[in-house]
């Protein structure tokens, strides 16, 4: 099975050491009208999230999460209150980030490397077609992809379509990654060697993430910081700094006590929290 290939992760910086704010959001609220009626998918959330942090959001579904995203990524804005990016208002799609939606959207009229060259030519107007197809080449040899090239999205594997949607996000070398899922349909192994490959990516390029997951372990194996999202309307529950070093072997953390007391702490947060939202689920029926 192709992996990524990625040079050994720079010296790691502290997770505790103090930076810079790179996304804000202050007292946001959203409400989406729907059906003639006006629901709040998020409410009253404050978060700050330092530069090259590694942020991840878990909660029940329907909590808000991509929502959130959607609002860093400058797609939606908020009802109430501000979304900051380095210190300025998010007011238009945020181009310093990029943005891994739970579904890949490929273009599936578009081979993989023309997935990928083209946003390519997003982001370099004005680059040559050897510069193209040797960043494309680039792309898709760090995601394993080599010998795929000309297949089309609906000819790849989940994971494959994955790693292609992953290096089109890549080549925009964007200093902040929204990931919404990013393994969501993956097997376990294959999960879990993306993840300690994202891991060695985040760490080698100095990147700050907001990672959206379901899944409470991949949540501290791979972040700095997680918080846990209420039912909805989503409110912020609980956030845990979760201090184990980086660069980190996905692999290797989770057989740790430490590793485990956190999840478990977590879980007593979440469980509740997944509860209410089947309850809610069916009193809405
Ligand atoms: N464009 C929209 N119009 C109407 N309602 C919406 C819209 N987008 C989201 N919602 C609603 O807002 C709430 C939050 O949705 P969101 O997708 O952010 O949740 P989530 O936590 O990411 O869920 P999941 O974990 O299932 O992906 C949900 O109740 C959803 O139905």
């Amino acid at each position: 099975m192709p992996v990524l290939r990625l040079v050994h992760p720079e010296p790691a910086v502290g997770p505790t050491e103090a930076r810079r704010r790179k996304i804000g959001l202050e007292k946001v609220a959203v409400d989406f009208a729907t059906r003639g009626k006006t629901v709040r998918a998020v409410d009253g959330v404050t978060l700050e999230v330092p530069e090259k942090q590694f942020l991840a959001l878990v909660g029940p579904s329907g909590c808000g999460k991509s929502t959130i995203l959607n609002m860093v990524a400058g797609l939606l804005a908020p009802t109430e209150g501000t979304i900051e990016y380095d210190g300025a208002p998010v007011l238009a799609a945020n181009t310093r980030v990029g943005y891994m939606t739970q579904k890949d959207t490929l273009l599936p009229w578009r081979t993989v490397a023309d997935n990928i060259g083209i946003a390519f030519e997003l982001r370099c107007r004005k680059a040559s077609a050897g510069e193209r197809r040797e960043r494309v080449a680039e792309m898709i040899d760090l995601v394993g992809l080599g010998g795929f090239e000309r297949h089309y999205p609906a000819e790849l594997s989940g994971g494959m379509r994955k790693r292609a949607a992953l290096a089109r996000m890549l080549i925009y070398e964007p200093e902040t990654l929204l990931l919404d899922e990013p393994f969501g349909a993956l097997d376990a192994q294959l999960r879990l060697l993306l993840q300690q490959e994202l891991l060695h990516l985040v760490e080698r390029r100095q990147m700050t993430v907001i990672l959206v997951t379901h899944d409470l372990e991949e949540a501290v194996l791979m972040a700095d910081r997680v918080v846990v999202f209420t039912s909805r309307p989503g409110r912020i529950r609980a956030t845990r700094d979760i201090p184990f070093e980086r660069p980190r072997n996905a692999m290797e953390l989770r057989f740790r006590p430490e590793f485990s007391a956190i999840h478990e702490e977590l879980w007593n947060e979440l469980k509740d929290e997944f509860a209410a939202s089947i309850g809610g689920e069916r009193g809405a029926k």
